[in-house]
Formats: structure tokens, C-alpha cells, sequence
């Protein structure tokens, strides 16, 4: 495509020829390959000029910049100004491919915690009425169900060449449907601008993230840029955040939740072997929804499924008998079994909302928790998550989450300044001795809890990542005790 071509819709000054042909477009100076365009930015640890040159030798057909200073230097390739650089990447990005994702129904979830459950709940029952579906999110890309395309970094709302990309060939595919989860950061990267999102998903809104927004009203903003951006909005009315993205918004909106005025209420009728029964009624019908897991954040999950498949038209009847067989994707209450009559739990749970919420699903039972918290990330949450596995677990077991360049020591300090009772702990640093010891110290009928990584395959400690897994690690204990 003429650079001509692709800036003709975009506000922007040119210094240099508008005929150059564009093959493509990059932040990141290392990718650009011939006729590319280069995305000069300032990040928070790089500054893109220092990256130019390389860029410009590796074949860049034009510079595109937000900074107008930078329309005084001295290239041999044209140099763009543009407002707003994120932007008009996600843009260029979608121009360049012919807007793919308009050729798909595009679902994006947000919420501090469930996306990738309720993602992966929506491709299930698209799948039971047919539909040909794509999940991109925090466990990878999945065609129907089974991964697909594995060599996109690991990021929740990948960059938005990366989406095009994927929407592309799945297009290519035959895929209906794109499923994607919305992170805060990839709201407020401009990451999912150009993805012609039809509906909308708020799952809930808890502290996360701040460090990173700079503040909450900010974290809020960054979240309320997917009630602009989709056609149709689906939010969780028992979460104050959610149900306040509704007031005045002008889009078909559908409100799921166990209280208030909502237009699906589902009630928690039992809870027993494993599953939730509970009464669903909507447009004045009233369903019986039996559920293969317990806890009432995954009820909630599955009504965000639901309600999404409902403002889609779906008929949500011949949707509920399949519910009983809806499964969780990997690392989300993951139970591994043994011959110790021990129930062995891998659950992704790394923020305060999470953890409490699945040790209020475990109820009585006595659990051994097995966790820690990642480094350079979110400090807040520590003191929090600290108290929580007091207020819940019988036996605390601190150890190491992707520390990164901190000390797990001072981590789990923090963590126990929220310690208020008298629980037993220890400290084990290395995570798979921890594992092994919860696993060991484990009477019949106990739970082991191991928090925090659920699928993931890497320890990140220092700047070295190491393959680590929980599962493996539980698998190693198993052998090894008996
Ligand atoms: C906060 C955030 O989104 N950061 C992204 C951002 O970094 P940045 O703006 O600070 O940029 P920078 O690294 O300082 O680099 C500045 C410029 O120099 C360029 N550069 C830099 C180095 C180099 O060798 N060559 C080069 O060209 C960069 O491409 C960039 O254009 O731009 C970079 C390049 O596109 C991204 O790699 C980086 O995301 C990284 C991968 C990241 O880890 N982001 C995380 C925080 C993230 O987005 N997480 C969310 C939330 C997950 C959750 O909910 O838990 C997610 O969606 O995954
Ligand atoms: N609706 C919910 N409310 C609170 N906690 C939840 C909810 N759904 C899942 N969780 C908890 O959060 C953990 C992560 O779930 P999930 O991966 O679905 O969330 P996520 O929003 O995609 O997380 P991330 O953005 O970090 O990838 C689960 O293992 C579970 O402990």
C-alpha cells in the first residue's frame, strides 16, 4: 500500500514523499523489515530514537512520530507526525491487513479477575451451537478449543499488529468468532482500537495494576475505553464498577447478576459433590443451571457467558444443558489426583479478589496454601493477600512467584505484615520444596492449595527465566513421598 494511501484517513504532517510503498508496520526497530513503517516512541525504559538508525538500515520506508520536535531530522526516509503513535499503529496495523477483524464477530472481556475463564467458557458454547472461534488471552491462542499459533509472546491483550495479524489468518480459517481478553494496559496501549469489537464484557474492578495507571481513577478510564469501543456491553451488575459503566451509556446493554434491577438473575441454589445448582430467570423465564464447579465467581463467569451468547441472539435454553459440561481452562481450580485422599489444587490466583475468592469456595475445608507474590509488581497487594491466606488457610507455605529482581525474602515480609492471626507458616523459598512439603505435611482430606502460577511454564528469578511448573512439581512430590 502508497504511504499516501494509508494516511489519508489520519491526521498527521508529512515531510518527505507520500509515494513510498508500506509492506508493513513496527514499534520495535529490531522487527522492521523491508518498506516497513518505524513507530518511533519514548517508552518508560527506551527511548525508540536510540533504536532509529537500526531501523532505517533493516529497510524502513518511513518514520512515524509523535513528538513534532523529531519533523527537523535529517532522514533519507519521509518522517510522519502523527497525534497520538500508539494509536495510529493499531490503526496502520488494521488499514494494512484490510480491517480484518470486521469480518469477524469480536468478543473482548475485562475485569481484574476471569477473563480468561469466561473467555474460554464463551468459546465452549459457541462451539456447542457450531460457531468456529478463536481465544487470544493469557494461556495462549486457541482455535476451537486446542492451542494454535504458539509463538506470540505471553501478554493477556497481545500488541495490535499481533491481533491483525491473528484476526487475518483466522479469517483465512474460517473463524466466526474472535474471543479476546482486554487488559487494562492493552485499553490504554490503544492495543484493541481497530478490532471492531461487537460486544463488550465487565466482569469486576478491584485494585490492580496502579503502579502501572500511575492511579485508580486512571485503572478505571484505561477499563471504561472497551464501553466506547464495543458495539453491545454485557456487565456484571453486582459489581459497582461494571454496573456503573452502564448508567447513560447509549448501547444495547444486557446486566447479569444476584441482586438489583438486571436483566438475567441467577440465584445459588446448592452447592454440593463438586457442583452449583442455581436458578437462572431472564425475560420472565425461569431455568434451573447446574454447574460443574462450585464458588459463586464462577457462576458469575458462566452468567458472563451466557449473557454475551444472549445479546448475540443465541437462545439461551439450548444453551443451559450444556453448562454441566463447561471445562476451566488450565490452571483455574486445576485438582491433580493422588492416592494420598488429598485434594491438590493449582489455581492461578494472584490478586486479593482471586485468592478470597476461591478460599471462600473451598469453604471449611482445611487448606494448606501454598504462595507468594510476583516482583516488581503491584506492592499493594501483598499486605492484602497476606491477610487474606491468614484470615482462610490453616497452614501458610511462603515461597517464590517470579520474584524478578527482588529479594522473595522482603516479598513475603510484606506479605506477612498483613498476617493477623496465629496460623502456623513457614518460608520455603525454593517453590518446589514448598510444594513438596505442604504436599508431605498433608493429613487425609486436607487441600493443598498452590496459588499464583496455574498454567504458567516459566520461573522468572533475577532476569533469568527458568521452565518451571506447578503441575510438574506436584507430579515430582507425589512420586517422591510415596
Ligand atoms: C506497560 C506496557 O505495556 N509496556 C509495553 C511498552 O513498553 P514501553 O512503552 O515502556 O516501551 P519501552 O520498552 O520503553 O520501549 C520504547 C520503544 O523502544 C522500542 N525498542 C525498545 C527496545 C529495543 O531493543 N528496541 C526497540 O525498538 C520499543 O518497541 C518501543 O517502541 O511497549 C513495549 C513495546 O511495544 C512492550 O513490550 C511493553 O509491554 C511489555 C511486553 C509488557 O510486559 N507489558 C505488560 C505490562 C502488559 O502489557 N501487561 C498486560 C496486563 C497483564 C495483566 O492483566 O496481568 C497484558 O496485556 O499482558
Ligand atoms: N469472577 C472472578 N472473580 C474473582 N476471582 C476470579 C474470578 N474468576 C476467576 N477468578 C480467580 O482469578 C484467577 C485467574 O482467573 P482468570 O485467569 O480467568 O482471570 P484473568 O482476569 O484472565 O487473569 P489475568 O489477567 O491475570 O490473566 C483464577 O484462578 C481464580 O482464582
Amino acid at each position: 500500500m502508497q504511504l499516501a494511501e494509508l494516511l489519508k484517513d489520519w491526521p498527521c504532517i508529512v515531510k518527505g514523499s507520500i509515494r513510498e510503498q508500506v509492506t508493513g508496520i513496527d514499534d520495535y526497530a529490531q522487527n522492521i523489515q523491508q518498506g516497513y513503517i518505524y513507530v518511533l516512541r519514548k517508552g518508560k525504559k527506551f527511548n525508540g530514537r536510540t533504536f532509529l538508525q537500526q531501523a532505517i538500515q533493516n529497510g524502513a520506508s518511513a518514520v512515524v512520530v509523535e513528538d513534532d520536535a523529531l519533523l527537523d531530522l535529517k532522514l533519507t526516509v519521509p518522517i510522519v507526525w502523527v497525534p497520538n503513535s500508539m494509536q495510529f499503529l493499531s490503526f496502520a496495523s488494521a488499514k494494512l491487513r484490510n480491517f480484518p477483524a470486521e469480518a469477524l464477530t469480536v468478543i473482548a472481556i475485562t475485569g481484574t479477575n476471569g477473563k480468561t475463564t469466561v473467555s474460554h467458557f464463551i468459546s465452549q458454547m459457541l462451539q456447542m451451537q457450531g460457531k468456529n472461534c478463536i481465544v487470544i488471552g493469557t494461556n495462549g491462542v486457541f482455535l476451537n478449543g486446542e492451542r494454535w499459533l504458539t509463538s506470540y509472546e505471553s501478554l493477556t491483550t497481545l500488541q495490535a499488529k499481533q491481533l491483525q495479524e491473528i484476526f487475518q489468518l483466522a479469517v483465512r480459517q474460517g473463524v466466526d468468532y474472535a474471543i479476546l481478553e482486554a487488559s487494562s494496559m492493552g485499553l490504554a496501549n490503544y492495543r484493541l482500537d481497530d478490532c471492531a469489537i461487537d460486544v463488550g464484557i465487565f466482569l469486576n474492578l478491584s485494585a490492580e495494576h496502579i503502579e502501572d495507571h500511575g492511579s485508580l481513577e486512571n485503572y478505571k478510564k484505561a477499563k471504561q475505553r472497551l464501553a466506547i469501543l464495543a458495539k453491545n456491553v454485557v456487565l456484571n451488575g453486582d459489581d459497582p464498577f461494571s454496573r456503573s459503566v452502564g448508567i447513560n451509556l447509549k448501547k444495547k446493554t444486557v446486566l447479569f447478576g444476584s441482586k438489583g434491577r438486571v436483566d438475567m438473575q441467577w440465584q445459588l441454589l446448592t452447592e454440593s459433590e463438586g457442583h452449583s445448582t442455581c436458578c437462572l430467570q431472564y425475560k420472565g423465564e425461569e431455568h434451573i443451571l447446574v454447574l460443574p464447579f462450585i464458588g459463586e465467581y464462577q457462576i458469575q463467569n458462566t452468567l458472563a457467558a451466557l449473557a454475551t451468547l444472549y445479546i448475540l441472539n443465541f437462545d439461551i435454553a439450548q444453551l443451559i444443558p450444556g453448562c454441566l459440561h463447561l471445562k476451566l481452562p488450565e490452571g483455574r481450580m486445576q485438582e491433580i489426583e493422588n492416592d494420598r485422599d488429598l485434594r491438590i489444587i493449582i489455581d492461578y490466583a494472584h490478586t486479593p479478589a482471586a485468592l478470597k475468592a476461591v478460599l471462600q469456595a473451598l469453604k471449611q475445608e482445611r487448606v494448606r496454601l501454598v504462595f507468594s507474590c510476583g516482583g516488581e509488581r503491584d506492592k499493594d497487594k501483598r499486605r492484602k493477600m497476606g491477610t487474606i491466606a491468614s484470615t482462610y488457610a490453616y497452614k501458610i507455605y511462603l515461597t517464590t512467584d517470579n520474584a524478578r529482581n527482588e529479594k522473595p525474602s522482603d516479598i513475603n515480609a510484606q506479605i506477612k505484615s498483613g498476617f493477623y492471626s496465629e496460623q502456623p507458616y513457614e518460608e520455603i523459598e525454593d517453590r518446589a520444596k514448598a510444594i513438596e512439603k505442604a504436599i508431605r505435611e498433608a493429613k487425609r482430606g486436607d487441600v493443598v492449595l498452590i496459588a499464583g502460577k496455574g498454567h504458567e511454564q516459566t520461573q522468572t528469578i533475577g532476569s533469568t527465566t527458568i521452565p518451571f511448573s506447578d503441575k510438574a512439581c506436584v507430579e515430582s512430590a507425589l512420586r517422591i513421598i510415596n
